[in-house]
């Protein structure tokens, strides 16, 4: 590795290789990443531009004219021809004639996933927040994603319900893709009562409702969000797993989304509470975005990694990690279960034992 690292490392070797025949393909596409990532944070600010501006929403699905464009947002024709022509070089956007756009592939995909418009706006603030990486890992900044997840700290005291509204609304929204995910790599036969814990506005629950009917549905959350839940078919419980035991009488209880926001200790803590919560035989279900462990991965590991961090709180795992920390809570029978976009979410299924230990 060492002499292959000189090597690619060296530049003689880089022109080298552009040119060779059996070379060309590899140096070409390496080069082209390299390239991506160097620029990659243009690419991110080009999107979030397209949706400050509505872009896609004002193009639909038809097509738009530069100046038409340039009127509704007050931006001076010529920039938003630029706009328009970077969202093209990214899929965005596709021209449809001279200073004539319409959606991309992309562009048109991401208007079809639910909650990702509001995601990519949140962006702003992660954005500030990674502006000086080596300060952020330092803990020499204040960074705002720590503020607007305020439950995270566990401040249960919260209670401006605009705040509530606004993180559980992003959180809701987002959460559709998860429960696709998670819903896809799980079988619930055989579960009578659920228990999502930190289980949000419900989302999650409501899901599972469509899935699987015969399932009564159980959510326990902090009295701040649960006071927005307004679904009859559910079962509410307001506590904080920190402080308060876990309602009981449940076979099956899920955390979705709800480990990575957490350290190891607080972890431990809520998996021992689940697994006394839980009758033997009973099962758990853990799904959220999973770090890499020996095979790191941009989702996992960089995306998640960086986002936790500056929320000054929590850690993704890998798959193994949370086997771990589940078999050291008592949990046996762990799955790992395979999920079609890992980036969304990974899935753990595991069950306390019979007899129990
Ligand atoms: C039909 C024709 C003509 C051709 C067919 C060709 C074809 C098959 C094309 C494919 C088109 C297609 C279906 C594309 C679909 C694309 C999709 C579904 C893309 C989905 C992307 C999802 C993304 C990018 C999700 C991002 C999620 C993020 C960033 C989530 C962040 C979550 C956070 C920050 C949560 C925070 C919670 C906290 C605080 C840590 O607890
Ligand atoms: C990242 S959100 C996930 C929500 C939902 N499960 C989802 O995937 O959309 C984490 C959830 O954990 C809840 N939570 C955080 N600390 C909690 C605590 N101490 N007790 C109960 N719930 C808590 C939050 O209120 C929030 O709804």
């Amino acid at each position: 590795m060492r002499w292959r690292n000189r090597t690619i490392a060296s530049a003689d070797f880089q022109s080298w290789a552009i040119s060779n025949p059996l070379t060309r393909r590899i140096a070409r596409r390496d080069a082209a990443r390299v390239y991506d990532l160097v620029s990659g944070f243009v690419y991110s600010q080009t999107l979030l531009a397209c949706v400050q501006l509505d872009l896609f929403s004002r193009i639909g699905e038809g097509t738009a004219e530069i100046g038409q464009l340039a009127r509704s947002t007050d931006i001076p024709p010529e920039r938003m021809e630029r706009l328009c022509q970077a969202a093209a070089a990214l899929d965005l956007l596709e021209r449809a004639g001279t200073r004539r756009y319409r959606l991309g592939r992309l562009g048109a995909a991401i208007c079809g996933v639910p909650g990702l418009d509001d995601m990519i706006r949140h962006h702003a603030m992660f954005y500030r927040d990674i502006a000086d990486p080596v300060a952020l890992m330092r803990g020499e900044t204040a960074p705002e994603l720590a503020q607007f997840w305020p439950y995270v700290f566990g401040q249960s005291g919260v209670t401006d319900q605009s705040v509530a509204q606004t993180y559980s609304g992003l959180m809701t929204s987002s959460q559709t893709l998860v429960s696709e995910e998670t819903l896809r790599a799980i079988d619930l036969s055989g579960v009578q009562r659920l228990l999502d814990v930190g289980g949000g506005t419900g989302a999650f629950l409501k899901a599972v409702g469509q899935s699987w009917p015969g399932v009564e549905r159980h959510l326990f959350d902090l009295p701040h969000v649960v006071a927005t839940v307004g679904d009859p078919d559910l079962t509410v419980h307001s506590g904080s797993f920190r402080d308060d035991p876990l309602p009981r009488g449940h076979d099956a209880c899920s955390l979705i989304r709800v480990l990575y926001d957490h350290d190891d200790d607080t972890v431990r803590a809520l998996l021992a509470q689940c697994h006394d919560a839980l009758p033997p035989g009973g099962r758990i279900l853990v799904s959220e975005p999973m770090a890499g462990g020996e095979h790191p991965n941009k989702a996992g590991d960089a995306y998640f990694g960086f986002y936790t961090l500056a929320m000054t709180t929590g850690r993704p795992r890998s798959a193994a990690r949370h086997s771990e920390l589940l078999a050291e809570a008592g949990f046996a029978s762990i799955e790992i279960l395979r999920t079609a976009r890992p980036f969304i979410t990974g899935v753990i299924t595991a069950r306390r034992p019979k007899a129990s230990i």
